[in-house]
């Protein structure tokens, strides 16, 4: 963990933006200060309630019938003042109560949604997600999982950054005025021959620092013990998924009696653990159930010499009884927020080293590379060198020229680098050097075509909007790139990655390029997961609804290369750069 200033430097980058700079900044303001009033408001009425009930119980004490109406239903004038009554005490503490939970409800979601749309809108510029996953560093907290990083430790952030100060607000205020009020009932006392003033005050803040600090030394490890059946439950949760997302794998293996001993051995660990956090429970109810019976009476006895000597009236022991309360609230709160505290602090970590990364990513978002626009009809780069994130070379100084028209096919031994070269072309690879122009009606077409989720149309339309196309122009696509049976299912919502075959995946990424009508196609094995006759029906088709287009592919089968002029072949040896050499290729019948 980074030192405390460096963390106060990070929890306020992120606190601020909200509060200062944003849009929403004046309503952020207007919010804060109406849920701060509410809060010193409640701490308010809980002082006044405390007089309240001096002036009850004093007129109970005297059997003062009027007074006691008065003071439950209306108000009654006392030599100090005037003083309400209980129902409208009460009623005005309700509606605070509820109402700066509901407002700082409020505040918070609106906080986080503009955290949100912020970190995303972040995350997905400049490419700054793919960037992150290709330089993960496992060890880094901040980087891994981003999902997690916006979904939840947003969501913590605002909770425990509002909850927190707040509580520290309300409290400090709360502890400070009960604590004068504790002064003002509580005589001195003589100790050992040593006089001290305002004892009571000692007594409760002595009382509840011991009583929550045992309270939290036996309860500490249930902490950690929620935390680890929340691991071990999604332990055993994990297992079940992988049974049902491998249910033919393990049938057609007889895995049964495998996955069975599996998954009853996590679900021994979430008993396991849970036993002990019974044991643990246990001996935390025995404590603060005995600490809570004694508070009940403890503030009675401390107070009673005074009030058996007279210098307190029933009321007055009834007002102490209240304030010691809530010096005991007040301390607890401070003794309880450590543990929140620490989360907090583990959370704007995370955040901090999420939002340095992606700023990071945004920066080096094409790396060394000049990616520009190609003059018409060619494809170039000059100079390129392609890195690994770890540095290892896979090209170094090449230059290439692709000409429209001519069709080219890229080979090479697997792991060679040719994906990478694909990804340099799409100017999306952030390792390495040197210029890349690109004309601009390119597609790129993938090993694994993205399927998104929702309707079927919208699945073959992307990226563009799913009105892009007319249903005409969808059903031909769709036929053209062999997959008539799903025309009809155009506005099914389905789970369609799942769905559909490797091979009609494929499909649907080649329909996507049919009604893109680009120029320049660059295919990374694109078709591999067809037979044969079926890839070569589909390259004829992209021939034929796309005469002008130039076909890129990375291919390892010869019956690709076939539909190619020219086979460019990446050659690497061990531990050294690659090099791209031009071979010819046998054009295929009818090319
Ligand atoms: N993000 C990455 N981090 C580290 N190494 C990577 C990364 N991406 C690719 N590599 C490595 O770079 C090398 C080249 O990978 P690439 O996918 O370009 O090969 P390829 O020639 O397309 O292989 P194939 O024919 O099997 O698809 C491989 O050794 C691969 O493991």
């Amino acid at each position: 963990m980074r030192g405390l200033g460096p963390f106060l430097k990070d929890a306020w980058r992120l606190t601020r933006p909200y509060f200062m700079t944003s849009e929403e900044k004046w309503s952020a303001r207007g919010l804060l200060a109406v849920i701060i009033a509410m809060n010193l408001t409640i701490v308010g009425v809980s002082v006044i309630l405390s007089y309240w009930r001096r002036e009850f119980y004093n007129a109970l004490q005297v059997k003062d019938a009027a007074a006691f109406l008065q003071l439950l239903f209306v108000y009654r004038s006392t030599p100090s003042g005037l003083m309400p009554g209980f129902c409208e005490l009460a009623g005005v503490y309700i509606i605070l109560a509820v109402y700066s939970v509901y407002l700082n409800q409020l505040l918070q979601i609106r906080w986080r949604r503009w955290m949100t749309r912020e970190f995303l809108a972040e995350w997905l510029a400049d490419r700054a997600y793919y960037h992150i996953s290709l330089t993960v560093d496992r060890a880094a907290i901040g980087t891994d999982n981003p999902d997690q990083r916006i979904s939840e430790d947003l969501r913590d952030f605002t909770d425990t950054t509002l909850s927190l100060s707040l509580g520290l607000l309300s409290n400090i205020v709360s502890l400070f005025s009960f604590v004068v009020i504790l002064w003002t009932l509580s005589g001195p006392v003589e100790l050992f021959g040593v006089h001290i003033p305002g004892y009571m005050v000692w007594v409760a803040l002595a009382y509840a620092v011991v009583g929550t600090w045992l309270t939290h030394l036996v309860g500490r490890p249930l902490a950690l013990l929620s935390f680890r059946q929340q691991r071990v439950e999604a332990d055993f949760r994990y297992a079940l998924v992988r049974v049902r997302e491998n249910m033919e794998g393990i049938a057609l293996y007889r895995g049964e009696h495998e996955e069975s001993v599996t998954l009853r051995e996590r679900f021994g660990a979430v008993v396991a653990n849970w036993r002990q956090i019974m044991t643990r429970t246990k001996l935390l109810n025995s404590l603060t159930n005995g600490y809570n019976q004694v508070a009940i009476v403890f503030p009675v006895v401390v107070a009673a010499p005074r009030y058996f000597s007279g210098a307190l009236q029933l009321g007055g022991l009834m007002q102490t009884v209240g304030a010691f309360g809530s010096v005991q609230g007040s301390m607890s709160w401070f003794v309880d927020s450590y543990a929140s505290l620490a989360q907090w602090r583990a959370i704007i970590e995370r955040l901090a080293t999420f939002d340095r990364a992606i700023v990071r990513a945004r920066a080096e978002a094409t790396g060394g590379f000049t990616v520009t626009q190609a003059p018409a009809g060619t494809v170039r780069i000059r100079d390129v060198s392609m890195n690994l994130p770890d540095g290892t070379k896979l090209l170094e100084g090449a230059d290439l020229t692709l000409t429209a028209g001519h069709s080219i096919v890229i080979t090479g031994r697997t792991g060679t680098g040719k994906s990478t070269l694909f990804r340099v072309l799409a100017g999306i690879w952030p390792f390495g050097k040197g210029l890349v122009q690109i004309p601009p009606n390119s597609f790129f077409l993938p090993q694994r075509p993205y399927i998104p989720l929702g309707t079927l149309r919208h699945v073959v339309t992307y990226p563009n909007p799913v009105e892009a196309f007319s249903a005409e122009q969808l059903a031909q696509a769709l036929t053209d790139a062999g997959l008539p049976h799903l025309v009809d299912r155009l506005e099914h919502d389905d789970n369609w990655p799942a769905r559909l075959s490797g091979g009609e995946q494929q499909r649907v990424a080649l329909a996507r390029a049919l009604l893109a009508k680009p120029d320049w196609i660059f295919m990374d094995e694109a078709t591999a997961s067809l037979d044969p006759d079926a890839e070569a029906e589909l390259y004829r088709v992209l021939k034929q609804r796309l005469p002008n287009a130039t076909l890129i592919s990375i291919a390892h089968r010869p019956s690709v290369a076939a539909f190619h002029k020219e086979r460019l072949n990446f050659q690497r040896e061990r531990g050294k750069p690659g090099v791209l050499v031009t071979q010819t290729v046998e054009p295929a019948v009818g090319d």
